[in-house]
């Protein structure tokens, strides 16, 4: 294998970017969006909310870039009901912008959806004032109805569930009259990169954001500045097919790579070599190429690279250990029993601890990967079968949350056959088995 591969725009840039425009004091572009189920979902939320989101005239094959002119004083039409699909993003950035906005908004999502934890950001907003009807659960579905206004000021809340608690309170808090000044109480708050990046996409707005105290970020009340801004290509969605080099022992390289950024997967620089790849970045163009042995190895906080990054640690030649990521049982489903027992499934030797997973290496063989509708979960069995015969992914569609035309992608790097055209000619009825 030797392949570039273009990577689409980052989830988590493109969400909180359209946030923020839609809060802004005049319309903003995003270029180079991301365009998948995620952003899709964000994007309808915010039109039911009274933004509108265009696409701007864009080269065939290429995706458009957006202007979102925000929300208006007199906003969609209610009661108004938003989808969150199994965005997290969504489930939790948007209900605080609802309730800026007059009117009810219900929200729901995907089956799964209703499981993920939703408590502290349903307190919080009943603590700043809101109307909120959960019927009890601390989960989805419920319904927000917002007068129009929010005060704001101090609050604390229990973000170790998910750092997504924090960061939908810090992208709207310079809306509140008072700002914000929110707390962190209770176990350590997981996937800290993603709040770093949220408090740099608000100064980058010009919002006020001082989070010199551990635990504690204030927000200065004050206008978000309109912008026009160019996403980052998703660098958790390159581990994949960096991935790809490593296992094969091949080279992949990845264009626009930055330079200095705030995404977690710009940690696979120094998680890579660790496993005895060879990682180098030449301007924006990023290289890795796969070494002799693949070794495992003892990783903290890998956040969402983690299904990647065991799938890397399941073929690897010693045992490796995966500590920081408790929180990954209430993510798209409960990651770390899924990869127990898909790799074991397949042979492996996995096992929970308390905060992760332990991996032993072991031969593994073919069978069905499941993928319990989580992206990662499709991707990190990719990997799988790259290097194990018969591996067979469930519904590969489900890499569609974040990334558009997964399995083509996959197979133009991987120099595979293209898995739905293969299942096309075989008629095989093997349709989303990659
Ligand atoms: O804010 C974000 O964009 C995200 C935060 C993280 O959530 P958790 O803190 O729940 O892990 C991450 O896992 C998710 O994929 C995206
Ligand atoms: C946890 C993830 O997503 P979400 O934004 O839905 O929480 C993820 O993409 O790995």
């Amino acid at each position: 294998m030797d392949a570039e591969v273009s990577i689409p725009g980052s989830k988590s840039l493109t969400n909180r970017f359209l946030i923020l425009a839609a809060l802004a004091d005049g319309p903003s572009i995003i270029r180079r969006p991301l365009a998948s189920r995620d952003t899709a979902l964000m994007i309808d939320a915010l039109r039911s909310l009274g933004a509108v989101v265009e696409e701007l005239p864009a080269d065939s094959g290429s995706v458009p870039d957006l202007r979102v002119h925000p929300l208006a004083p007199d906003s969609g039409p209610a009661p108004r009901t938003i989808d969150c699909g199994l965005a997290g993003t969504v489930m939790r950035f948007v209900p605080p912008l609802a309730g800026l906005v007059p009117g009810t908004t219900v929200f729901d999502g995907d089956p799964h959806a209703r499981r993920r934890p939703m408590d502290s950001i349903i307190t919080a907003l009943r603590e700043l004032g809101l109307h909120l009807d959960d019927a009890g659960a601390g989960s989805l579905p419920f319904s927000i109805t917002g007068g129009g206004g929010i005060r704001g000021g101090r609050l604390a809340i229990d973000a170790s569930a998910s750092s997504q608690f924090v960061s939908a309170l810090l992208l709207v808090g310079a809306r509140f009259t008072d700002g914000l000044h929110l707390e962190h109480v209770g176990a350590p708050v997981p996937s800290l990169d993603h709040i770093r990046m949220t408090v740099e996409v608000l100064r980058a707005v010009g919002v006020a954001v001082d989070d010199s105290v551990p635990n504690h970020w204030r927000i200065t009340p004050g206008k978000i500045n309109p912008f026009d801004i160019t996403v980052e290509p998703d660098l958790s969605n390159a581990g994949p097919f960096l991935a790809a080099a490593v296992v094969t022992g091949g080279t992949v390289r990845v264009r626009h790579w930055p330079g200095t950024t705030t995404q977690v997967g710009d940690r696979w620089r120094s998680i890579l070599p660790l496993l005895g790849a060879s990682v180098d970045l030449d301007g924006d163009v990023l290289t890795v190429s796969g070494g002799p042995t693949l070794r495992g190895g003892s990783f903290a906080d890998t956040s969402e690279l983690a299904p990647t990054l065991a799938a890397l640690c399941a073929l690897a030649t010693t045992p490796s250990m995966l500590t920081g990521i408790a929180h990954l049982r209430g993510h798209e489903t409960d990651r770390l029993a899924a990869l127990v027992a898909e790799i074991n499934g397949l042979g492996g030797d996995a096992e929970e601890t308390a905060d992760g997973l332990l991996i032993r290496p072991a031969a593994l063989h073919g069978g069905v990967f499941h993928t319990y509708d989580d992206h990662r979960m499709a991707t990190a069995g990719a990997i799988l079968g790259l290097v194990v015969e018969g591996v067979e992914v469930e519904n590969i569609g489900t890499t569609a949350k974040t990334m558009p035309d997964f399995p083509g992608r996959w197979a133009a790097v991987t120099g595979t056959a293209h898995p739905l055209r293969q299942a096309e000619n075989a008629s095989s009825g093997a349709d989303g088995l990659l």
